[in-house]
């Protein structure tokens, strides 16, 4: 025990009250049960129940940054006509209070009788406790896995007090019972915290699982998942399901001319270019594979596809204008029967593109569903 050498308290062997231990155990069972935005006002509640035992003036709890340079007080009680110090007391430099510090370390608690008489070692910390008229104050070490992570401590400003072990004992049962509580929250707020990433990161994956690489369109897999759904939502609302395959003219050409980064930049870009097109809600735009790309447009007739085909001739040939890039586009506009399966749209559209192709590409077809 840290003691001032010029006023030595004398301990007594009073028990710890009853009335005391039932508040704390009481308080002991709320921190426990306390959901982290109650825990606050359980631990105010304990500083309290330690304030009125005795007739304290000030109660708190400081908490030392990981570093050990500053510390702050996270809670405080005071008894009525007596100041807070709370707000005034953040980040503050333990550089200040070597004396404070070094004795918490070394014993685990502070011990002040009389602040008048502590030592001129204690200088900082022994002008802080003038500054603020504090008399008396003690003070015990919270321990989180062996580690001094703060302290609760208390002030007497109108008197000085011979502290004994029973005070220093009960101030101890408040520092555990505290550093429990916050000990949980730390570990539920890092459990949050990793949930979260694990989250997030889950998220992640399956996005990557279901999305094309190169062009961030969604990739075959999504699209088979997409147009499963759209097949079943647009046959029971029984609206057209529009479905249009674009695909580039001779891109093995340009591969072969240009080179394979100036192919990946064409299909980035004829990529981008659908997105713009089609991004009404519900549509949807896929890589399909390769030059192969896929749109879906819910509740869209033929009429309208096609003239949306023709825009996207157009505007294709405009966004990709150094390479000169054309797509043929195959089209079917239909309403899905109960058991329309996704392979079977896929085959009838590609044969549509075929059509294209084999009309001289850089056009579109519509093939009737029938
Ligand atoms: N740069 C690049 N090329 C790719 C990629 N995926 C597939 N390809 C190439 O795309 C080309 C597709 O060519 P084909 O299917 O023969 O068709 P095409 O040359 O476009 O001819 P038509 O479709 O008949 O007009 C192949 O040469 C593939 O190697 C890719 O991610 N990047």
């Amino acid at each position: 025990m840290t003691q001032n050498p010029d006023a030595t308290p004398s301990y007594s062997s009073r028990e710890t009250s009853e009335s005391f231990a039932y508040l704390i155990s009481e308080l002991s069972t709320n921190l426990i049960n306390a959901a982290p935005e109650e825990a606050e006002v359980h631990i105010e509640k304990a500083l309290a129940a330690l304030g009125c035992n005795d007739r304290k003036d000030r109660c708190y709890v400081f908490l030392f940054d990981d570093s050990y340079k500053q510390m702050s007080n996270t809670h405080e009680w005071v008894n009525r006509g007596i100041t807070a110090h709370k707000e005034e007391l953040q980040n503050v430099p333990l550089e200040a209070m070597p004396w404070f510090f070094a004795s918490m370390r070394a014993d685990g608690q502070v011990v002040v009788p009389s602040s008048q008489n502590l030592p001129d070692v204690a200088g900082g910390f022994k002008d802080e406790l003038l500054r603020e008229s504090i008399q008396s104050m003690m003070a015990v070490g919270m321990y989180l896995e062996g580690r001094l992570i703060g302290f609760v401590g208390c002030d007497l400003v109108q008197r000085a007090c011979d502290w004994n072990e029973q005070d220093v004992r009960q101030m101890q049962l408040v520092a555990d019972m505290i550093t429990n509580t916050i000990a949980r929250h730390r570990t539920e707020a890092k459990l949050h915290e990793l949930q979260a990433e694990l989250r997030s990161a889950n998220e992640r994956l399956a996005q990557l699982a279901n999305e094309d690489s190169l062009t961030g369109l969604i990739n075959r897999r999504g699209l088979d998942l997409a147009l499963a759904t759209e097949l079943r939502r647009m046959q029971r609302k029984q609206e057209q399901l529009s479905v249009l395959m674009v695909d580039i003219d001779h891109f093995k050409e340009l591969n072969d001319r240009q080179g394979h980064l100036a192919g990946d930049v064409a299909l980035q870009c004829v990529a981008t270019e659908l997105s713009r097109a089609f991004k009404r809600s519900g549509e949807v735009v896929a890589r399909y594979g390769g030059d192969e790309f896929l749109i879906l447009s819910p509740s869209m007739n033929a009429e309208e596809a096609e003239q949306r085909a023709a825009a996207l001739l157009g505007s294709v040939r405009c966004c990709t204008k150094a390479s000169e890039i054309t797509v043929s586009i195959g089209i079917i506009s239909f309403i899905p029967g109960i058991d329309t399966t996704p392979e079977e749209a896929i085959r009838r559209v590609d044969k549509a593109v075929y059509q294209a192709k084999n009309n001289g590409r850089n056009c579109f077809v519509r093939r009737s569903y029938e």
